[in-house]
């Protein structure tokens, strides 16, 4: 029993994903931390049930979310409750590299930019699924939201891999299922509800960082 339990645990469910998502705002419009962070898990999980091959991926974003956990958890943890009060005390106590890579490799802002950039690249990916055909193939799909997104900050090598990887990717149908929602009626259902809260999340952040000029963050 234990171990079915355990089972269940790890097994993906995008439903669960848009949960943190939702959680993610508060009232007045902030982006929790805690929610974030834990809506990249839900992701990463399914990432790592597609296999090793995208290993490198989960691997960088799972560093990512280790270093913002710690922020969260060390002594100043109070100050990382949402992206905003993120910004406001890494920028206020000069903790963040603006221009070139120094003194602060590891700031919230920066890691947390990286992880941002990359859910625009889960927004455009997950509307093509939501619109796509029976015949459509998820590499394509992907590749496109990838070369319109996130491909614009990696270097050559990075592009290349990734490009790699997506022509591992199982085909609609399977990959509906690894969601774990039901029928692909009811995937599309959810992912038509999932997206907007996605996009929310994603243009209060953009807005944010680029209030404070930090959507380049070296
Ligand atoms: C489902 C297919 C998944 C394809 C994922 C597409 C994203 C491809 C990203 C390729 C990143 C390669 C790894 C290296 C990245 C870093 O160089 C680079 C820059 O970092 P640095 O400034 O510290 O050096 N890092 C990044 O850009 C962060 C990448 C984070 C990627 C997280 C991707 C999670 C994917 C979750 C898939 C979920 C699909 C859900 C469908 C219901």
């Amino acid at each position: 029993m234990a171990d079915s339990v355990a089972v269940e645990d790890q097994k993906f469910c995008l439903k669960e994903v848009l949960n943190t998502f939702k959680l993610c705002l508060s009232e007045n419009k902030e982006v929790y931390l805690e929610h974030y962070v834990a809506g990249w898990r839900g992701l990463i999980k399914f990432l790592n049930s597609l296999g090793s091959v995208f290993g490198f991926i989960s691997k960088d974003a799972v560093n990512k979310i280790q270093i913002l956990v710690n922020h969260m958890n060390d002594e100043n943890g109070s100050q990382y409750v949402t992206v905003q009060s993120m910004v406001k005390y890494e920028l206020e106590n000069e903790l963040v590299d603006l221009t070139k890579r120094g003194s602060h490799p590891e700031s919230g802002c920066r890691t947390l930019l990286r992880l941002h950039r990359a859910l625009r690249w889960l927004e455009l990916f997950l509307e093509r699924l939501r619109t796509s055909k029976e015949d459509s193939k998820t590499s394509v799909m992907c590749a496109e939201a990838y070369n319109e997104s996130l491909s614009q900050h990696h270097p050559w090598v990075v592009r290349k891999a990734a490009g790699m990887a997506f022509c591992m990717l199982p085909g609609r149908l399977s990959f509906f299922e690894v969601m774990n929602v039901g029928q692909p009626e009811q995937v599309v259902a959810m992912l038509g509800e999932a997206l907007p809260l996605i996009s929310e999340v994603y243009q209060i952040t953009e807005d944010l960082y680029a209030q404070h000029n930090l959507l380049e963050l070296p």
